[in-house]
C-alpha cells in the first residue's frame, strides 16, 4: 500500500473539491481512488485538485485534475482558489504560479480573502474546443435539443478555456430547464471529441448574469469557474454583456469574471475549507484528522 497522503474538503462558492498534497512524491492519484472518494457522503467531490512539485521552473506547483467519474481536465478555476487558500495557509505566501496541464497560470489571494486566478486566454477556433467538424463562426454553432421545430436549447456559443465549453443563452429562469436531463446528452454529443462542460447562461444586465452548468465528467454542480469564464467571454464576444461581469451560480454564491484588454480572463470569488484528512492516493482509503473533527 502507498503511504498516505494530505488532504483538505473544500469548496469554491459550493463547487466540491478535494485538495491533496501529492508534493514529495512520485505518485499520482487514481481514477479508482477518485471513484472511491466520490462514492463516500463525506468526500463526495466535484474535481480533486492534486498539488505535485514543480516541473518547470518560474513555477511554484504542478496541479494534477481529476473530475469525479476518475478522467482528467485541463483547468478547475474553483478548485484553483481552493489550492490557493490552503497554500497561502500554510506559507503565509500570497501570491502564485502553478502549472497545469493546460500551461502556466497565476494566482493571488487579496487582503479581503477572496482569491483571483488568471485564467490564461480563451480560444475560439473549432480545433482547439475542439469539434468534430469545422465551424468557422464559433459565436454561435448549429446545435439544439428537444423537438425539432421547437428546441429547448440551442445554437450556444463555444469556448476553449483550456477546457471545452458550451454556452446555451436562454431567456427564462435557468432552474425551468431539465439540465439534468439534456446535460449528459450534450456533454457527450458527437460534435465534441472530448466531451464538453455545458451551460445555460441568462444574461440580466450588461454586467450580470446567471449560470447553471453540466459539467463534463462531473455532472450538476453547485458553480464551475472555468464555465463562468467561458460564459463572460462568450457573452461579451456577442455583445450581451461588457467584459466584468458578475455570476450568480446554483449554490448561491457569487463569482466575477474579467476579461482584461490583455485577452486574459480572471476568475475572482471565494474559497473555504471543510474539514481535513489523509487518504490512500491509490484507494481512497481515507481517514479524518482528529484536530479537525473536534
Ligand atoms: N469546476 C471546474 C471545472 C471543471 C471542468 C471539468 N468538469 C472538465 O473540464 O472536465 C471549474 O471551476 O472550472
Amino acid at each position: 500500500m502507498a503511504s498516505t497522503a494530505p488532504f483538505a474538503k473544500m469548496n469554491g462558492i459550493g463547487n466540491e473539491i478535494i485538495v491533496a498534497d501529492m508534493r514529495g512524491r512520485a505518485d499520482r492519484v487514481t481514477p479508482a481512488a477518485a471513484l472511491a472518494l466520490n462514492a463516500g457522503a463525506a468526500t463526495k467531490f466535484d474535481q480533486i485538485m492534486a498539488i505535485h512539485d514543480a516541473r518547470t521552473p518560474g513555477t511554484a506547483y504542478f496541479i494534477d485534475i481529476l473530475n469525479s467519474d476518475g478522467t482528467g481536465a485541463q483547468a478547475c478555476g474553483n478548485g484553483m482558489r481552493c489550492v490557493v487558500q490552503a497554500l497561502a495557509a500554510e506559507t503565509g505566501q500570497k501570491t502564485f504560479a502553478f502549472e497545469t496541464v493546460a500551461g502556466i497560470l497565476n494566482a493571488e489571494e487579496h487582503a479581503d480573502g477572496l482569491i483571483s486566478v488568471d485564467m490564461g486566454k480563451p480560444r475560439f477556433d473549432w480545433q482547439d474546443i475542439p469539434l468534430a467538424e469545422e465551424f468557422r463562426d464559433t459565436r454561435m454553432i448549429e446545435l439544439q435539443i428537444g423537438p425539432i421545430d421547437a428546441p429547448v436549447l440551442h445554437s450556444p456559443s463555444v469556448v476553449s478555456m483550456g477546457n471545452p465549453h458550451a454556452i446555451f443563452w436562454v431567456d427564462r429562469d435557468v432552474w425551468s430547464y431539465e439540465l439534468d436531463r439534456f446535460g449528459p446528452l450534450l456533454e457527450s454529443h458527437p460534435i465534441f471529441p472530448e466531451r464538453a462542460n455545458i451551460t445555460i447562461a441568462r444574461v440580466t444586465s450588461p454586467e450580470t448574469m446567471v449560470i447553471r452548468t453540466w459539467e463534463r465528467g462531473a455532472g450538476l454542480t453547485k458553480a464551475c469557474g472555468s464555465a463562468a469564464c467561458a460564459a463572460v467571454v462568450a457573452a461579451a464576444r456577442t455583445k450581451r454583456t461588457g467584459r466584468s461581469v458578475s455570476l450568480v451560480t446554483p449554490g448561491g454564491g457569487s463569482l466575477h469574471v474579467e476579461w482584461r484588454g490583455d485577452d486574459h480572463v480572471v476568475l475572482t470569488g471565494a474559497a473555504e475549507c471543510e474539514f481535513s484528512g489523509s487518504f490512500d492516493p491509490s484507494t481512497g482509503v481515507w481517514a479524518r484528522d482528529t484536530e479537525s473533527a473536534a
